[in-house]
């Protein structure tokens, strides 16, 4: 569905030039929702900007639903971007326009008017839960009630592509949880295809089947989120995910333990298995640290333990066999 290819973007400002994007290749299936992470100033706004060219890049070339975005004309681009609706972390809605009058303003610039805009509006309107809410203005909403009515500005021209540009940071958890549900439902009835930007891990976890993490304009590791996220490469990720955990104390290690990080996935997370295995080869094991949670909906559990007293390698050697995956710790 989207397709980034070597794409450079380079900004020049009276402090020098500065390569926001270099040389980056993505390709985003369609129906996926897509997480792009990583540090402030890592490039994911200007990459998520050249999808629909709110940012041109300097080389490199950006396909949506087959189409060369990077090289429309200008009456191209506004059709093409009827296909690709965006949301943000400010919301960007006209605060002196009625919510009705937000949600009608895409169709109006396509020149639609009349009875088939007020029908489209009432649809999307009552759609995302904002039916009694069309005459009121931005000011009179929640953080929560002004994403909805981004969202249903964004899909007034039938998009099928959501570009979404940090849009639960400016809100509470219990308000992006809501948001993130409703994404997730979009996503799941309407087949749109979703690019989330966003430094907030746990958005990731929640809706994202795969994500991107990005290093000063490069994509320096992707993948389907439970294997990013459970087993990551680049010292980004690992630093990325490993804030808020505590580490374990050294300290707390039993004297020649053999140490294991273990990740067990889908069924096996709420399994007895470890506890099978440590009895079949008589070893003991001490949790160290560990987390049950779950990744777009598939539970997983990942602890780190210390073997003593026994055979730890036969433990080892038998929990792969039952499809636990040991990693040194
Ligand atoms: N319009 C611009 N003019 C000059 N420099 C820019 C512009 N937009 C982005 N940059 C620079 O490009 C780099 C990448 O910025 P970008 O906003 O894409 O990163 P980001 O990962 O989205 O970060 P953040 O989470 O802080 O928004 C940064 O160094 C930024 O300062």
């Amino acid at each position: 569905m989207i397709r980034l290819e070597g794409v450079t973007k380079r900004f020049r400002s009276a402090a020098g030039e500065r390569t926001a994007l270099d040389g980056v290749d993505l390709e985003i299936a369609a129906g996926d929702v897509f997480g792009v992470v990583g540090r402030s100033g890592a490039g994911k706004s200007t990459l998520v900007r050249t999808i629909n060219r709110l940012e041109r890049p300097d080389a490199g070339r950006v396909f949506v639903d087959g189409q060369e975005i990077t090289a429309l004309d200008a009456a191209g681009l506004r059709t093409a971007r009827r296909r690709i609706g965006m949301i943000f972390q400010h919301f960007n809605l006209l605060n002196a326009k009625t919510v009705a009058e937000n949600v009608a303003f895409p169709l109006r610039l396509e020149g639609r008017r009349g009875g088939d805009v007020d029908r489209r509006v009432a649809e999307l309107l009552e759609r995302l839960g904002l039916a009694e809410h069309g005459r009121k203005h931005p000011a009179q909403l929640s953080g929560g009630q002004k994403q909805r009515v981004g969202i249903a500005r964004a899909l007034a021209t039938e998009p099928k592509v959501l570009l979404c540009d940090e849009a639960t940071s400016a809100l509470d958890p219990e308000t992006t949880e809501d948001i993130l549900t409703l994404l997730d439902q979009l996503n799941r009835e309407l087949g749109l295809t979703i690019v989330l930007i966003t430094h907030q891990m746990e958005v990731v976890r929640r809706v994202c089947d795969r994500v991107a993490v990005m290093k000063d304009g490069r994509v320096v590791e992707q993948g389907a989120t439970a294997d990013v996220f459970l087993h990551p490469h680049h010292e980004t990720t690992r630093a990325m995910l490993a804030e808020g955990e505590e580490a374990f104390d050294a300290s707390v290690v039993p004297a020649g333990a053999r140490l294991a990080k273990l990740t067990f996935r889908g069924a096996a997370t709420y399994g007895p298995e470890l506890s099978r295995v440590a009895r079949s080869v008589g070893v003991d094991y001490s949790i160290l640290s560990g987390r049950i949670s779950r990744i777009r909906g598939e539970p997983y559990g990942q602890l780190t333990v210390a073997f003593t007293g026994g055979d730890a390698e036969a433990a080892v050697a038998r929990l792969t066999e039952r499809g636990v995956r040991v990693e040194a710790a």
